[in-house]
């Protein structure tokens, strides 16, 4: 399980795991588990380039301390300071001790502190400034083979070739990342200053800057305990980027020549340049949108297509809710420290942070049982998923009653029961106007030509999809003593005090739109906050609530954890696609599952069977339905190799 705090719970955690640590341990952990993110993406840290850019909270400290230990790697570090009066002095401090360098947002020509000459000195070389696309493997730039290959990395020797467009995003891509123990070997010359290719800093920058995938997120557990911040410099003597002795305060930075006459700042060159940047501006501490400065830099990110790397979170989304509620930097990965946030979790704002990476800073051990967001894995679906027994007949495993469809819309009604007969219930009842045509296509359905009430036993109904005004039939199943699934034409026609009034649980399935209506704002307004939403429609109805969209919500009435899909693909907006998830998901309420673990269960093997079908390519409801198996396999291989490890006494 995924799981997912708010910023009140988080700092309240913090305050407890910092009452028992060294002073700053925290904030070194975090900046271990950042830089290491960061050369991962990098794949070589030395000579590359890499521009911070530092709010005034711990935030733009994290960024600071990250950036020291990558300076001490090899990298030419450029510090873009927000507020150089109120930014994280110790971090700084390590940054400039790293031979990091350091500019004012905002100023027009002056290099705030140009502190270390090492990186300026690189960074403002004519002969990088071709090359900083390909920094990033300014250790490989002598040899033929790949970005990142240890045997042909930096060879005393052969110094500074230029390196091929792309091979930045060929190391990142597939993560053949530096070793470390290659990284600032003595004696290797690396020679940032090299020129490069014309059109190099374009391509390779574009290249690196394709967006990760996006979903499933990827956690990385990545244990961070991370040597205290050194008070000596550099590690690596032979570095040619961390010379801090070679420091020449008054040096001229070279970015002043062309740039500037070309009407660049500083901090616009460095970023343009740049191999990454470190999105240090605000993190649980933001407030709103970014504020002007903050924001022409995000924008000045997105324009640039340098990879970007959000600290904690991506400045300007709210970190409780998902919002985006102005100017918000783009990330290609957020590394965020201690436990998701729920806004990484949920879109609009999951979307600007790329891939998520989880670094543990040990407040774990101090975090409350429930989180406030859950995303359910392979093994939390596979846990919950109902098996027959040996004893089970179909009604012992359940009956699922579907009434759906109408003359006019009779493919919802096959549709349902597509998913239905894909859910786990032991039979597919079906009442309605379209039993003709659900009959012929899977015999195996139970149809009935009565109302819901005289349709035999059912221990969980759906109803709505396709079911035009047929209001009598809604509220006949909302007087069934058993659990429902509101969806579709039934969500309008159910009248809210009988939804209220039941006893059993209820499911109600709306899209945003839907949700919008029954809530009576707009649909923008729904998808924009989609967990308030989400939140706000369940206790109105006192039902369980199933939010669909790119991140699937679904939340009980009573304020509990609320589970979020991952697993959902813009392929599965798609017409019939809802009838489909409304099916399975009533079987699965049918074979016993709650209405939450129907629900997050139903979607999971949606979003998956989504996958499956599209393939990369359009794929129809029906082929959703008959994806649903194989989904279900995969879900199932998970739990075989659990299953196989504890009888073993496999640990871990
Ligand atoms: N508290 C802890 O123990 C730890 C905190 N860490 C880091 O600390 C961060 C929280 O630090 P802070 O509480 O200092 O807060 P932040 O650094 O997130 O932000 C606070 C600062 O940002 C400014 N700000 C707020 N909203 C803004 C906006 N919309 N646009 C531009 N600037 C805005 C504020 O003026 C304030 O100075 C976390 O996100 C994480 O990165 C990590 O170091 C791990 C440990
Ligand atoms: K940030």
């Amino acid at each position: 399980m995924r799981t997912a705090y708010g910023v009140e719970t988080v700092r309240a955690a913090e305050r407890e795991l910092m009452a028992r640590l060294p002073e700053g341990a925290l904030m070194q952990r975090a900046a271990a588990g950042l830089a290491a993110a960061c050369a991962d993406l990098l794949g070589k840290v030395y000579g590359s380039r890499v521009v911070l850019l530092v709010g005034s909270g711990d935030n733009g400290g994290d960024a600071l301390y990250a950036g020291a230990r990558l300076a001490r790697r090899g990298a030419g570090v450029t510090a873009v300071l927000l507020a150089p009066e109120r930014v994280h002095a110790g971090g700084l401090a390590a940054l400039r001790r790293a031979g990091g360098r350091t500019l004012e947002a905002g100023s027009a020509g002056s290099a705030g502190s140009a502190g270390s000459a090492g990186s300026a000195g690189s960074a403002g070389s004519a002969g990088s400034a071709g090359s900083a696309g390909s920094a990033g493997s300014a250790g490989s730039a002598g040899s033929a083979g790949p970005a990142g290959s240890a045997g042909s990395a930096g060879q005393p020797g052969q110094p500074g070739q230029p390196e091929q467009p792309g091979q930045l995003r060929q190391a990142a891509q597939s993560g053949q990342a530096g070793q470390p123990g290659e990284l600032g070997k003595p004696g290797q010359p690396g020679q940032p200053g090299q020129p490069g290719q014309p059109g190099q800093l374009d391509q390779a920058g574009q290249a690196a800057g394709q967006p990760a995938p996006a979903a499933p997120t990827e956690a990385s557990t990545a244990p961070a305990e991370a040597p205290a911040e050194p008070a000596a410099p550099a590690e690596a003597p032979a570095n040619p980027s961390a010379p801090a002795k070679q420091s020449t305060p008054a040096a001229t930075p070279r970015h002043d020549s062309a740039a500037t006459a070309a009407g660049i700042t500083p901090t616009e060159e460095a970023i343009l340049r740049a191999d990454l940047v470190i999105d240090g501006i605000v993190g649980i501490g933001g407030k709103g949108g970014l504020r002007p400065g903050a924001a022409e830099l995000a924008g000045l990110l997105a324009e640039s297509r340098v990879p970007v790397v959000a600290v904690d979170l991506p400045s300007g989304v709210d970190a409780d809710s998902g919002e985006v509620p102005g100017v918000a930097v783009r990330a290609d990965l957020t590394v965020t420290f201690g436990t998701h946030k729920p806004g990484l979790l949920i879109d609009p704002a999951r979307e600007y942070a790329g891939s998520v990476r989880l670094v543990d800073i040990g407040l774990g051990v101090v975090l409350p049982d429930e989180p406030e967001l859950e995303a359910l894995q392979h093994a939390d679906v596979a846990r919950l998923l109902p098996m027959p027994g040996a004893e089970s007949d179909k009604y012992r495993r359940g009956v699922v009653g579907i009434a759906a469809g109408s003359a006019r819309y009779p493919g919802a009604a096959v549709l349902a029961v597509s998913g239905a007969l894909r859910g786990g219930a032991g039979a597919v009842r079906y009442v309605g106007p379209a039993g003709g045509a659900v009959i012929s296509r899977f015999p195996e359905t139970l149809v009935s030509d009565q109302g819901p009430a005289k349709a035999g036993r059912v221990q969980a109904w759906v109803v709505g999809p396709g079911a035009g005004d047929d209001a009598g039939t809604v509220a006949e199943v909302l007087e069934a003593d058993v659990p429902v699934l509101i969806d579709a034409d039934g969500l309008r026609l159910a009248e809210r005090d009988a939804v209220r009034r039941r006893d059993a649980p209820t499911l109600m399935t709306p899209h945003a739109g839907e949700a919008a209506a029954l809530l009576g704002v707009s649909r923008e307004e729904v998808e924009g906050a989609r967990l308030k939403w989400a939140r706000e429609l369940a206790s109105r109805y006192r039902a369980t609530v199933l939010l669909k969209g790119s991140t699937t919500l679904v939340a009980d009435p009573g304020g509990t954890a609320v589970r979020v899909n991952a697993t959902g693909t813009p392929w599965l907006a798609t017409a019939g696609s809802g009838d489909v998830l409304s099916g399975l998901t009533g079987s699965l309420l049918a074979a016993g599952l709650s209405a939450l673990d129907a629900g997050s269960v139903g979607a999971y093997l949606h979003g998956l069977a989504g996958r499956f079908a599209a393939d990369g390519a359009p794929a129809g409801a029906h082929d959703v339905a008959d994806a649903i198996p194989g989904a279900w396999r995969d879900v199932r291989d998970v739990r075989d190799v659990r299953d196989l490890r504890d009888a073993r006494g496999v640990r871990g």
